[in-house]
């Protein structure tokens, strides 16, 4: 671990299950995240969830993790989910990194030709399916990744805990309005 600009660095290694899988990188200087990429074609009919490969698997270093969290853009113009946002890659996993979706649109009950973004640029799918399926084309960007430290907690039984202003209040307790 060390810092260049001022930011922490991990150093991450990866391997490529799949000769398609994209290297991660970020896009600009700054970015918290780089996309993670679908290495194989997925239809998600309405009400589905699909676990869609990246090709990737990695070597995080000890007391670091790699979150699996949403895109914006997918949030705001699908219906596509992340099923369990955000996702926690576990530094010991060696794994193919896969990211869990849910489209929750219901059924349309008609069929048609469907793309993940939602009717932009339409895709030939091989056979029709529900219009408010959406298709994952290998190569779109479905989600992104961010490392994160962990510190690790070491739990200690006691019989009281300390009082804080606080207490047991949470869940709306202060209410839900300004
Ligand atoms: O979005 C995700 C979430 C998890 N994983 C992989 C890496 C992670 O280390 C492993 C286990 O994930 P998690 O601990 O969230 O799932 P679990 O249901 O608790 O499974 P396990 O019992 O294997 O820990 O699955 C992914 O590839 N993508
Ligand atoms: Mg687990």
């Amino acid at each position: 671990m060390n810092t260049t600009n001022e930011r922490l660095v991990a150093q991450v290694k990866l391997k490529k299950l799949h000769p398609d899988a994209v290297i991660p990188q970020y896009a600009r200087a700054m970015d918290a995240g780089f996309d993670l990429v679908a290495v194989e074609d997925t239809i998600i009919a309405p009400g589905e969830s699909a676990k869609i490969p990246t090709g990737l698997a990695f070597a995080l270093p000890e007391g670091f993790e790699l979150q699996v969290r949403p895109r914006s853009g997918i949030g705001a113009k699908t219906k596509l989910r992340l099923s369990n946002a955000p996702g926690t890659v576990d530094a010991g996993y060696r794994g193919e990194v896969c990211v869990l979706m849910d489209n929750i649109r219901i059924p349309s009950g008609k069929l048609g030709k469907v793309c993940l973004d939602a009717g932009e640029k339409q895709v030939e799918v091989a056979e029709e399916v529900d219009a408010h399926s959406y298709f994952i084309k290998k190569g779109d960007r479905i989600a992104q990744g961010v490392i994160g430290l962990v510190p690790v907690a070491r739990f200690e039984v006691v019989d009281e805990l300390d009082e804080t202003e606080r207490g047991a209040g949470g869940f709306g307790s202060s209410g839900i309005n300004g």
